[in-house]
């Protein structure tokens, strides 16, 4: 599976240790940046990860700022996503299975790593299960064609 990555400098941290650990496991990741501490402005990264999901180049897409706030509006904003920012693996693990979320936002400046990378894998490891959440995502996303 292909993740997209993308980050500000108040994730860039996080993004990283996120990074090292998908790739342990297997998975491959293309890193939109940013790629050094630099003050920067996070949509500049996370709409190009973003894109790459939307446009299929990627899989699922994975973005992390300071608050994961920013970087999950941005990503938002992109036609065909469903970013959900989450700190806590319930949520993960239901926007998967409810919301079939394709990309994740988390914020360095709120959780610790270790959590972080309960959620990614819970996240990753957590099937859409169709049904009745079907016509409620047809409906989110018809909302992209007014
Ligand atoms: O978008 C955000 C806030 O919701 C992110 O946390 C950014 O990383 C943050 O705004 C960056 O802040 P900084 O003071 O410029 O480091």
């Amino acid at each position: 599976m292909k993740i997209a990555m993308a980050c500000d400098h108040g994730g860039l941290r996080l993004k990283n240790v996120l990074k090292d650990d998908l790739e342990k496991n297997g998975y491959e990741v293309v890193d939109f940046g940013t790629y050094t501490e630099e003050s920067c402005d996070y949509p500049d990264y996370a709409s190009k990860a973003a894109k790459a999901v939307a446009d299929g180049t990627c899989d699922k897409g994975v973005v992390v700022c300071g608050t994961g706030i920013g970087v999950s509006i941005t990503a938002n904003k992109v036609n065909g996503i469903r970013c959900s920012l989450c700190h806590d693996v319930f949520s993960a693990k239901a926007t998967r299975q409810h919301n079939d979320s394709n990309m994740l936002a988390m914020g360095q400046r709120v959780i610790g790593e270790g959590l972080a990378l309960e959620i990614l894998h819970a996240w990753l490891e957590s099937e859409y299960e169709g049904g009745r959440h079907d016509a409620r995502i047809q409906k989110m996303m018809a909302l992209e064609k007014e």
